[in-house]
């Protein structure tokens, strides 16, 4: 409301200054020129105003304003007016490099904005990247764990022809014997073996001492496999019983995974 007072004001006295040119001769069209340009000048501050929270911009502008102002009235002053003929340029010019420094603090807070937008970004990007991370690893081996092996199922599948099914033997006496944190040192111990074997984005923990491995080597050789992966585990009697079952992408993963842990129960029936 306000803002539309002070506009109309302002055009009200542009009016009336034009009127007293138009009824006295003598003032030329550079002044009506330089009458428009204040008029258009201050109309703009008036509304940029409320949005304009740099002070130097506000008050550059506002100081380019008045020496515009100045102008208009050198115009209409029969006798040179000393003061009005020193400050309107002066006021112009100082007003342009307010408005000029304004602009520059403007662009600095704005990168100043933009990279703590750009770390924030970062930060969060990271943040998601951890997160899908752990949704897809466990924790202690850093294999991945069964959701990863499940989205990873049928390309795996196409990929290698056999699945290995592991599941420790005597674990539990492992961790009865010596403590949990052994019992975790074992798992860890057998990880490193498979990955040691097979290829690392190949191997997955299922859960508990149940850990599975997709190959194209076919289990001829199972008891050199065994003996392979169980050395490092022999001094805590840990064992493991293996099940091998061809691979198949068009079967759902769930039926393979059965097939594989049936062989691996048989083998367990070994003893
Ligand atoms: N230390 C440790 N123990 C675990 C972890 N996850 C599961 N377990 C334990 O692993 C044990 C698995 O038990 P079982 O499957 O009977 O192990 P097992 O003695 O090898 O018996 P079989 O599998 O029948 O040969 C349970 O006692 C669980 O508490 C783990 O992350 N760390």
């Amino acid at each position: 409301m306000i803002q539309k007072f002070v506009i109309a004001f302002i055009w009200s006295i542009g009016a009336l200054f034009l009127l007293w040119t138009l009824l006295h001769d003598g003032i030329g069209l550079e002044t009506i020129e330089e009458l428009l340009w204040f008029c258009l000048s201050a109309t703009t501050i008036v509304i940029a105003a409320p949005q304009l929270n740099s002070k130097p911009l506000f008050y550059g502008w506002s100081f380019y304003c008045l020496g515009l102002l100045l102008d208009v009235l050198d115009g209409y002053f029969e006798f040179a007016l000393v003061p009005i003929l020193l400050l309107d340029t002066s006021l112009k010019s100082i007003g342009f490099i307010l408005v000029c420094y304004g602009m520059l603090l403007l662009l600095a807070s704005k990168k100043a904005t933009i990279a703590k937008l750009n770390l924030e970004i970062a930060a969060k990007q990271q943040l998601e990247e951890k997160l899908r991370y752990d949704a897809h690893h466990d924790p202690l081996t850093k294999l991945g764990n069964r959701k990863a092996c499940f989205d990873r199922f049928a390309q795996l599948s196409e990929q290698y022809s056999w699945l290995y099914y592991f599941d420790l033997d005597n674990f539990k006496h492992a961790n009865d014997e010596y403590g949990h944190h052994v019992g975790d040192n074992v798992l860890t111990l057998f990880a490193n073996a498979l990955t040691a074997h097979f290829q690392h984005d190949t191997v997955f923990r299922l859960g508990g001492d149940e850990f599975v491995a997709f190959s194209n080597e076919g289990p001829e050789q199972l008891t050199d496999l065994r003996t392979n992966l169980t050395t490092p585990l022999k001094q805590y009697q840990v064992d493991t019983s293996i099940g091998a079952t061809k691979t198949d992408a068009k079967q759902a993963p769930d039926k393979i995974l059965c097939q594989a842990d049936a062989k691996m129960y048989r083998d367990k029936s070994r003893h």
